[in-house]
Order: structure tokens, then sequence, then C-alpha cells
């Protein structure tokens, strides 16, 4: 098995008295693609932060390719390439202009630089616009060319931050397959999202992180069969939710519950079995059941097992 190109030990941050990150430890190893899930203000952004040396940590330490990570690692950080979540470019540039002007941050010149940003272009297919200045580009366009501008230089560990956040989904889609292209092409790469299918689809691990703590960790695999033989059960209703949601937590059979987005989302020992009385508890409540959905479990349910609510948009 490949070593670890990033090892996150005890890693704590406190904004005065809000702890952000808590006893946060995790590793990713060449190849392999590592996502953080978890909801927002759950300690992602702060923990990406605290990786690539922006930030200092008050407890803990972090390695990149064997080189301690601080605020002045410039070796550390010349290995790292940063999408951050808001887009960073210059809008009154050209898309060309841009990738030029972040090659050259990490020392790339003349020819080298003008076929790193050809091979970039093409990747992030904004090839025929590299002539267009980015005000003109849509937020997917600007996302696409934000992460172009981490690669240029072919890190070793790549750390994108909810990189399709508002995206369409053309560019969206676009954006995933490029990074499964990057874990296949030999880069760690750190991955955070709040959306479960992003993380099930890139990611060959995961870390659950809620309220600053890394709540679980593992592939898909092994974090879904920490739920046994449970079921998921989703329902999209109108009415009382939360009241709803509450008498559902009540059940017998029901191990977990709650409601997000116009969605009632159960972990029940017994998917089938326990619908109709499911169907009859929102009855009794005067919810409008629209429809409901009996499934094996994902990482959302993994998630609401493990931490009592939904991810949220
Ligand atoms: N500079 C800061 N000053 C004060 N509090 C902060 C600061 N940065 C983050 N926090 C707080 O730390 C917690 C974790 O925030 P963080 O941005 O890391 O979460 P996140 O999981 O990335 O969420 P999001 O997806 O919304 O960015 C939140 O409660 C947030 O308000």
């Amino acid at each position: 098995m490949s070593q670890e190109v990033l090892t996150a030990r005890g890693l704590g941050k406190r904004f005065g008295d809000r702890v952000a990150v808590e006893d946060v430890s995790f590793g990713v190893r060449a190849g392999e693609t590592y996502g953080l899930l978890g909801p927002n203000g759950a300690g992602k952004t702060t923990t990406i932060r605290l990786v690539c040396g922006l930030l200092t940590p008050d407890a803990g330490e972090i390695f990149v390719a064997g080189r301690r990570m601080t605020r002045s690692a410039v070796r550390g950080k010349a290995l790292i390439g940063y999408v951050p979540q808001e887009v960073a470019l210059y809008p009154d540039l050209t898309a060309r202009e841009n990738l030029y002007f972040f090659g050259r941050l990490y020392h790339l010149r003349g020819r080298l630089l003008e076929q790193r940003t050809g091979e970039i272009l093409e990747l992030i297919g904004l090839s025929d616009r590299a002539k267009d200045k980015v005000e003109s580009f849509s937020g997917g366009m600007k996302r696409r060319l934000n992460i172009g501008a981490g690669l240029l230089h072919r890190p070793t560990l790549l750390v994108l931050d909810e990189p399709t956040v508002g995206v369409d989904p053309q560019s969206r889609h676009a954006i995933l397959e490029s990074v499964q292209s990057f874990g296949a092409a030999g880069m760690a790469v750190l991955y955070t999202t709040h959306y479960m299918e992003e993380a099930e689809r890139l990611c060959d691990r995961v870390g659950i992180i809620d309220h600053g703590r890394l709540v679980a960790e593992g592939t898909r695999r092994e974090l879904v069969a920490r739920l046994g033989q449970r079921d998921r059960i989703t329902l999209s209703a109108q009415g009382d939710l939360a009241a709803f949601t509450a008498k559902c937590r009540a059940l017998p059979g029901v191990e977990g519950a709650d409601t997000a987005d116009g969605e009632v989302h159960l972990i029940v020992d017994e998917g089938r079995q326990l619908l109709p009385r499911v169907l009859d508890a929102a009855d009794h409540a005067g919810v409008g059941v629209r429809s409901a959905e009996v499934t094996e479990p994902d990482l959302e349910a993994v998630f609401l097992h493990l931490t009592g609510t939904a991810l949220r948009e």
C-alpha cells in the first residue's frame, strides 16, 4: 500500500469560544480520494485550511509528503493544489491569463507554462473560451477554471473544498469526472462535500464530520456495514413534519428519524414491515405523504444513524 501523502493527527481549532475542529485525525495516500462529508458548519473548511497551512492549529500536527505543515512551510505548500470554496479568479483577465498568473505563482515559466495551460484548458473543457474574460463565464465555468488553477503545477495533494456547490448539472458532471481522473492518475485528493452522492461516487474512503469531530471513517462498504441489516425509509411529505418525525422516533423498530427539505428520513429495522405503521402514523398526524421509498442503507443513513440528524442542503 502506498505511503500517506497527507497525515493529520489530533487537529484542534477554536475561534474564541467556538470549537470548529476537535481531535481530527486522518490520512490520505497517493492515488486515493478521501472525502470529508458533513453538513454546513461541521468544520470541513477549517480542517482544509489547517491542512493547507492557512491556519495554525491549536492542537495536533499535519504532514504533507513527510514535511511538517506550518503557515511558513513554503515547500510543503508547493506540493498542494488548493481549490477554495469561493472562486478566486481575476474577472477582468481571460481564462488563459488567469492560468498564466497562477502558474507563475508556482514558478512555471515559458514553454512549460504555455504547455500546462493548454493541457488544463483542455481538461476543464474551456479551450474554446480561453480568450474570454472570466467575468463573462457561468458559475460552473468559473468553478472549472478555479480547479484548473490548482492543478497547473501538478500537485502531489489536491484539496478541493465543496467544488460543486451552486454549479449547473453539466459542469457538476464535468467536475466529478475530472476529480475521478485525478485519483486514477496517482494524486492524493482531499475532497469536502455535504452531498452524500458525491462522497459515495468519488471517494475511496470517507470521514464523516459533525460538530468539528470525525465521528466515523472508512470505505462506503465499511461505513454502511455499521448499520447492520437496517433499512432506510424516505418519505416526501407535507404538513407538520417536525411533529410527525418526533412521533416516528417513538415507534418500535425506528432507530433514527429526522426531517429536512420536505422529506422525512428514518432508519429502521425492517423497512417493508414497518412502512404501513409509518403511513398510519402520518395519516393520524395529518401529514400528506406524496411518496415513500424503502432502500438499503447509504451514507446518508449512516450519517443519520451516527449523528441523529439528516445531512442538509
Ligand atoms: N474565522 C472564523 N471565525 C469564527 N468562527 C469561525 C471561523 N471560521 C469558521 N468558524 C466556525 O467554525 C465552525 C466550522 O466552520 P467551517 O467553515 O469549518 O465548516 P464547514 O463544514 O466548512 O461548513 P461550510 O460548508 O458551511 O463552509 C462554524 O461554526 C463556523 O461558524
